[in-house]
């Protein structure tokens, strides 16, 4: 027995449901779905095969239906074999579908899979708007014959993964789900990605559930006591409990796999070589078959980020899907304060561990919790949560102001780096003909304010785009404006210094040719800001507020993660 859903609209591959494996489903690549109506974590799916149904628990704020019943936030219902789910709003329809063992086709693949067809709205014809009627005779038999093709072109996918890993020289690995059963990792092996290492212990099974562990500090602490290693060999495992619990794990059908930050890697103060023998000595004396992921340096695959974990779903783990609910991990960089148990007075250096998980949408314990069995501690989350930026929120105020000027005037703006005034002053001035200086790109406030008067005086507006962080940097376009005889506005980035550092973060990974501003940059403006007045000169102060907008997807998706522990 196999259980599929089903985009009806055909907008992506059949999602595998396995028996008793939550699977939470909504925006994202799986999917297809980028309407942001649609939560990414909007349903919880869990298949039970006895009964060929499937129980929907809605996440998302906003409704999923299972047929005709609209569920509401933290509703469940069931779905049975051939409904129909619509994942938001009444759109986005997907059928379920439970298949007995595949019988050859007898029609062609390309009959049901292409070509595409459009996407149809609840209620629109050619779906059903009630529960379909108890099949009769031949629609049963049309029911088959779609579902042997359904089952088939997941074979060949399976076959197509399969070929391919064995073009690379790997073992074949077929689909979730297959009685076959993926084969266990062939030998140790490591392999190189940029900044990512992963070892593959022989006997590696690929899973649907992952627990996922933290290295240093979780599973393993240091000889010496001392807070960093002191040599290679200082390490020892953390507590009794570890090797006890991770056979249990494994026993249960978790892939253990271990991920770990080891930044000294790229900044040479520890070799590879070095640490990779260490990495297996630590796997070898917990005795379970495990991956390692190792992010070397700074960028996409270092925690929080989910570099390491998006390998792992789309690379590592021979073609089965992750069951992100049924997975943990564990991590001991969980943002506790001072003191959050007795005999632990030490905050926690980081909180990027939790912060992991929560990008990631994985349970999360502490070593304590997970292998002692200690209540939860207090922690404090970071102040600037990305997930929170609100798209549709308002630009700025006061809002009745007009954004841009019917007459010449110029335009100060004031703002962290990174605040993200240019990525503002190009979307909303310069399109309606306001001239742009900017001291990054002409080198000097003194040929900026050359710009500016040269713009004034052929009757445009302009608009000054660095940081100013006090009276004497604004003064000079202030005196500008004035001796050109037009009004002077101030636009004052409201943007906090840690979301500047986030945004300053997402520059680095997402765009080149911006050298990336550092700490001590985004210290000084803060040091160095005065609130701006209209005491100085302005004819009007404007709070510009962060309203996320972006190119795609792939790119809000990493923006919202938290990028820093
Ligand atoms: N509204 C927005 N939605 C999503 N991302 C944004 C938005 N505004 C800016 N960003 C992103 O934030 C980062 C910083 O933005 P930007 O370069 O505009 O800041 P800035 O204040 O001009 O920085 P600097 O003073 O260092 O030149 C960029 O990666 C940009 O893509």
């Amino acid at each position: 027995m196999q259980c599929f859903l089903e985009s009806r609209d055909g907008q992506h591959e059949p999602v595998t449901l396995p028996d008793g494996v939550p699977v939470v489903l909504g925006r994202g690549p799986l999917t297809r779905v980028t309407d942001k109506k649609c939560s990414r974590r909007q349903v919880e799916l869990l298949a039970d095969y006895r009964h060929r149904a499937v129980r929907v628990t809605q996440y998302g704020v906003n409704p999923t239906s299972v047929e005709e019943l609209q569920l509401h936030p933290g509703d469940s219902s069931t779905l049975q074999d051939g409904q129909t789910l619509w994942l938001v709003n009444g759109c986005y329809p997907h059928t379920l579908r439970f298949l007995p063992a595949p019988k050859s086709p007898r029609r062609s693949l390309l009959d049901f899979f292409s070509p595409k067809r459009r996407p149809l709205a609840k209620g629109e014809e050619g779906w059903p708007s009630k529960r379909p009627k108890a099949p009769s005779p031949p629609e049963e038999q049309e029911e088959e014959e779609e579902d042997s093709v359904v089952a088939m072109k997941l074979r060949q996918l399976q076959e197509m993964a399969a070929s391919a890993e064995q073009a690379k020289g790997g073992a074949s690995c077929p689909l979730q789900g297959e009685p076959s059963g993926p084969p266990p990792h062939p030998r140790d092996s490591w392999e190189e990605h940029g900044k990512l290492l992963v070892f593959t212990k022989e006997g590696v099974m690929p899973s649907a559930k992952v627990a996922g562990f933290d290295l240093d500090g979780t599973v393993i602490t240091t000889k010496s006591g001392k807070v960093f290693p002191t040599s290679p060999d200082d390490w020892r495992i953390l507590y009794p409990e570890v090797p006890r619990k991770l056979k249990q794990l494994q026993r249960e059908g978790y892939k253990i796999v271990i991920f770990t930050n080891q930044l000294g890697i790229s900044r040479g103060r520890l070799r590879p070589e070095v640490f990779k023998a260490k990495a297996e000595a630590v796997v070898e004396q917990l005795g379970v078959p495990m991956q390692v992921f190792v992010a070397t340096g700074t960028g996409i695959y270092r925690k929080p980020l989910l570099g390491m974990w998006e390998h792992l779903c789309e690379k590592a783990n021979s073609a089965v899907a992750l069951a992100v609910q049924s997975s943990l991990y564990i991590g001991d960089a969980a943002g506790r304060p001072p003191n959050w148990a007795p005999g632990h007075k030490k905050k926690d250096f980081s909180c990027s561990d939790r912060l992991f998980a929560l990008n990631a949408g994985l349970p999360f314990y502490t070593p304590e919790e997970f292998f002692l069995g200690w209540a939860p501690a207090p922690y404090q989350l970071p102040p600037f949560d990305p997930r929170e930026l609100d798209p549709q929120g308002h630009l700025y105020d006061p809002p009745d102001a007009p954004l841009v000027s019917p007459t010449p005037e110029l335009v100060v703006a004031v703002g962290f780096p990174a605040a993200g005034k240019s990525t503002f002053l190009k979307s909303q001035l310069v399109p309606a003909g306001y001239a742009y200086a900017n001291r990054d790109t002409l080198g000097s406030w003194q040929k900026c304010v050359a710009l500016c008067m040269a713009a004034l005086q052929e009757g445009k507006s302009a608009a000054v785009d660095n940081t100013n962080p006090d009276p004497e940097s604004r003064r000079r376009y202030i005196e500008c404006a004035r001796d050109a005889g037009v009004p002077c506005r101030c636009f004052l980035f409201t943007a906090t210094l840690e979301q500047a550092k986030h945004n300053n973060r997402f520059r680095d990974l997402t765009s080149t040719g911006h050298i990336s501003v550092t700490d001590i940059v985004l210290n000084s403006y803060r040091s160095k800001f005065v609130e701006p007045s209209l005491s100085e000169g302005f004819a009007q102060i404007l709070r510009v507020h962060f309203v996320p907008c972006f190119a795609d997807a792939h790119q809000e998706a990493l923006y919202r993660q938290f990028s820093e522990g």
